[in-house]
């Protein structure tokens, strides 16, 4: 086996996974962007939430707004749910592992928060009862999904919105997570603070 060769195609097939969602993704990352500088001009927060890979997406997200992302601005309001093994090992255990992000949400979200919910197949039973609880306290969702979307697709509504990689690879579908992660803070630093 060629490792170099074999390292090379990961490098030529995440490239290519990135040139492909840079033509159909951007308008709704900006929305998505616009979205979240709603919420925070309005004194809400954003909860973030995913499981594996997802779990360290929502957590570095959440770092880069209440740290920072590039420029010195304010520590801006977010949260992953999916840290404190406390509460998850007790709502796993308890109830059920579907149940971690979602009971967490009945107490912490507030009506005009955003649930930021990450799932490269749309279809994990924690992250869509995420929804349906951010549903339920009447905050909106960004999504960020790939392959066709699964069932968080379909749960979303017009007021929210889905950035859905086009891929049916779960590594590059996260490695393009990351980069509209970044985007998102980018986005969220020049709307609100302008000027770099
Ligand atoms: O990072 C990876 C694979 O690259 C894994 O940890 C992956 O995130 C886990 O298998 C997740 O449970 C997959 O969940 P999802 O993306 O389908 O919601
Ligand atoms: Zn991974």
């Amino acid at each position: 086996m060629d490792l170099n060769a074999r390292i090379t195609q990961h490098f030529h097939a995440s490239i290519d996974t990135k040139a492909e969602a840079s033509q159909v993704l951007p308008p709704q990352i900006a929305f998505a962007s616009q979205m979240m500088v709603e919420t925070l001009l309005n004194e809400g927060k954003i909860l973030a939430c995913g499981n594996g890979g997802s779990a360290g997406d929502s957590q570095h997200f959440s770092s880069e707004m209440l740290n920072r992302f590039e420029r010195e601005r304010p520590s801006l309001p977010a949260m992953a749910l999916t840290t404190d093994t406390s509460t998850l090992t007790s709502i796993a255990n308890d109830y059920s592992f579907n149940e971690v992000f979602s009971k967490q949400i009945r107490a912490l979200g507030q009506p005009g928060d955003i649930l930021l919910a990450i799932s490269t197949s749309g279809n994990s039973g924690n992250v869509i009862q995420a929804i349906q609880a951010a549903h339920e306290r009447e905050m909106r969702v960004v999504a960020l999904t790939g392959k066709e979307g699964g069932d968080m697709a379909a749960l979303l509504t017009p007021d929210d919105c889905e950035i859905r990689v086009p891929s049916q690879v779960t590594a590059r579908i996260q490695e393009v997570h990351l980069l509209v992660i970044h985007c998102l803070c980018d986005l969220i630093d020049e709307q609100l603070f302008g000027g770099a």
